[in-house]
């Protein structure tokens, strides 16, 4: 593992949960006083933290039947009050501050949210204040949701350039089968020459995880591509952060590919963001997937589809309608319309702000 400075841990509803479901305050102990060594060892930690569900279950229970949506959207809102506190008690212990960060998707999507929010985590960090997120499952239902945390995660890892994402659940990392089984082995590193692992994986879930594994493993693969290393390992295991100072435990690490600029990491992660798609011609998709460095001009572009505002995630596809790549608007959807085939125009896809798909 390489060393890391800026790290975000995303912590699991089964690290934090017994296995009757009641709250692990224990373990969210042992957990927090790890954090506060690493800090005080110069380290700066993020925390995703899912378990909002989870403590709100244990408290709440429904006299009549109620729709499932709006049961986990109570137990989110009133569990995330009790896991806050308890957070808040914990680091209080060590005087030490946490706040709670509550985001959805479209705050990922939006440039100024995003920037919004990227500069008061780094503002916290400086402070010495440990920020705790978690998805603001209150207004976030269906197709709004993130995946689940993990995808949160790995958002906010290329958000503020962590060097390291760990995400700890309740298995020591990604096995060659069931977990479970004696046989299955512990895949220590994945990288572009470990051949695929996505077979062995299962959809099969802890008793209170929403992904699963292959959400794990396809965020951690994202996130290695953009030059995070992800460390997978075990938040039941006593001790499990010590992997950071390069203590010998069971984990399965993905190793990084060369890092990636702040903009293209946060566009990277645009796929399920992006505001407007760009139809192009041939001409414009040669320009842009040859070795040349070049932006999108209006010339290039053949149909402009949805309503955006400069600084929006746009999706650029060719003629067959085929993804080739994201990138940030210049200027708005009317005048990007209002432009299309023109020559002699301003870009409307900068290059430093233009990312194009691995065909791997
Ligand atoms: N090949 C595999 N290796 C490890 N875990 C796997 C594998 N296939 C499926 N899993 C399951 O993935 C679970 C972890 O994902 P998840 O339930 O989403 O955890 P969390 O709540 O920590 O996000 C494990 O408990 C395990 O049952
Ligand atoms: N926002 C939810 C977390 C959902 C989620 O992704 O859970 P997990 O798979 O355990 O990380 C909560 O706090 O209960």
């Amino acid at each position: 593992m390489n060393a890391s400075k800026l790290i975000v841990v995303k912590i699991g509803s089964n690290v934090l949960t017994r296995s009757d479901g009641s709250p692990d305050l224990d373990r969210m102990a042992s957990l927090v006083s790890q954090i506060q060594n690493l800090k005080t060892k110069g380290k700066k930690i993020v925390l995703v933290s899912s378990g909002a569900v989870a403590f709100g279950r244990q408290k709440i229970s429904f006299s009549k039947k109620l729709n499932p949506i709006l049961k986990k959207q109570i137990w989110a809102a009133t569990g995330q009050i009790s896991l806050i506190h308890e957070y808040q008690k914990l680091f209080g212990k060590h005087q030490s501050y946490c706040a709670q960060i509550l985001v959805t998707k479209e705050d990922f999507r939006d440039r100024k949210h995003f920037l919004n929010m990227k500069g008061c985590i780094e503002a916290l960090l400086d402070q010495g204040i440990i920020p705790i997120i978690n998805e603001n499952d209150t207004v976030t239902v269906t197709e709004l949701m993130f995946t689940d945390n993990d995808e949160l995660a790995g958002l906010t890892a290329a958000m503020i350039n962590a060097d390291t994402l760990m995400l700890l659940t309740n298995v020591d990392g990604i096995f060659t089968g069931d977990p479970n089984k004696p046989s299955s082995e512990l895949v220590s590193t994945i990288n572009s020459k470990t051949s695929s692992v996505k077979e062995f994986i299962s959809a099969s879930k802890s008793s209170f995880g929403r992904g699963g594994m292959l959400t794990k493993y396809a965020m951690a693969k994202k996130s290695a591509n953009l030059g995070i290393q992800v460390v997978i390992a075990n938040g039941k295991r006593d001790g499990v952060l010590g992997l950071l100072e390069g203590e010998d435990l069971p984990h399965t690490w993905f190793e990084p590919k060369a890092l990636k600029h702040g903009v293209k990491k946060w566009l990277a992660h645009g796929t399920a963001y992006y505001k407007g798609q760009v139809k192009i011609n041939a001409g414009a998709k040669a320009s842009l997937t040859s070795s040349v460095i070049r932006s999108l001009l209006p010339i290039g572009i053949l149909a402009i589809e949805g309503e955006f505002s400069k600084g929006d995630i746009l999706l650029i596809t060719d003629e067959k309608s085929e993804p080739i790549g994201l990138g940030r608007a210049e200027y708005n959807d009317k005048l990007a319309k209002e432009r299309i085939g023109l020559s002699q125009q301003k870009a409307l896809i900068h290059y430093n702000y233009l990312y194009l798909f691995d065909h791997e």
